[in-house]
């Protein structure tokens, strides 16, 4: 068994390494905005400064697709479209199961984008019995009692899990053994994954740490320069306050058995 993502040669065995493959959703996603707005051609340069890549990189992931524009005129914006939809498989349609219809899973089961890009949300299921037959997005959604017919009936190899963390594993064991091959996970969770099946994990809290490094470095780089922001001063402030309350509850919350020495002292 595998853990977490699976395990992958960096490049794929058509020669497209991995880092290109998952840049070319970005590529895809800026040159449809162009193709909405009937935009002919685009520079290696404009195309790559809306997705938000280095424009050589982009030649270079562009030259894997076999895709090397016209000087002066730059690249076909509808034969992009086209080509990177037919590499990452996005020119027929991928039915997709979301198992938990919580706050997540409806949240996603309502989001349009899907469809617009090839997904088809085949069902919803949740191991509530309350919720069995409610629809969802116009989807009834369907007890997990029906997890592997429904995988087997729609074709469906791909699985998104929007469970709690604690369910997590054994409704991505339920999905490999019915037949799912890719899975994205939202549960807070590493999947352990015979190999051959390929995870992605979304963790949107995980950005949001990464976010607040970045502004924490940001915030020493002004100080050590001697600059007060007043957002930055005033997010200290509240900080430094709320970690008053935390240490004033903790030391209640602590106590030892006498109710008067706290077990651990508030720091
Ligand atoms: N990745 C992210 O950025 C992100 C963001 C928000 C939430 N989450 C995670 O997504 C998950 C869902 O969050 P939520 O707020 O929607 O929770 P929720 O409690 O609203 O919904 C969870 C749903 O899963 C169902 N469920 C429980 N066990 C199940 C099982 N074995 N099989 C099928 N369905 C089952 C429940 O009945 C419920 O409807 C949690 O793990 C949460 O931590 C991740």
């Amino acid at each position: 068994m595998a853990t977490g993502r699976t395990h992958r040669p960096a490049t794929r065995s058509r020669g497209i390494p991995e880092a290109t493959v998952a840049r070319l959703p970005l590529y895809l996603r800026a040159l449809t905005a162009l193709s909405e707005r009937s935009v002919p051609t685009v520079s290696s340069e404009e195309l790559a400064a809306a997705a938000g890549v280095n424009s050589a990189k982009l030649r270079k992931d562009f030259s894997y697709l076999g895709s090397y524009g016209t000087r002066g005129v730059g690249y076909d914006v509808e034969y992009l479209v086209y080509q990177i939809s037919r590499e990452l498989g996005l020119t027929q349609d991928w039915p997709v199961v979301i198992v938990g219809i919580g706050n997540l899973g409806a949240a996603l089961a309502n989001y349009g984008g899907f469809a617009s890009r090839g997904f088809r949300v085949a069902a919803l299921i949740d191991a509530d019995p309350a919720m069995a037959g409610k629809p969802v997005a116009g989807i009834p959604v369907q007890h997990t009692d029906e997890l592997e017919k429904i995988i087997q009936d729609e074709g469906v190899s791909i699985g998104v899990i929007a469970t709690p963390a604690g369910a997590a594993q054994q409704v991505c064991e339920r999905l490999v053994a019915a037949g799912v091959t890719s899975i994205l996970n939202f549960a807070p969770t590493v999947l352990s994954v015979p190999d051959g099946v390929d995870v992605r994990k979304v963790d949107l809290s995980i950005e949001l740490q990464i976010l607040a490094f970045h502004e924490q470095r940001k915030a020493g780089e002004l100080a050590a320069a001697g600059t007060v922001v007043p957002a930055v001063a005033a997010r200290q402030e509240s900080a430094a306050a709320r970690r008053g309350t935390a240490a004033g509850q903790e030391s209640v919350a602590d106590q030892g058995p006498d109710g008067d020495v706290p077990a651990v002292m508030p720091t």
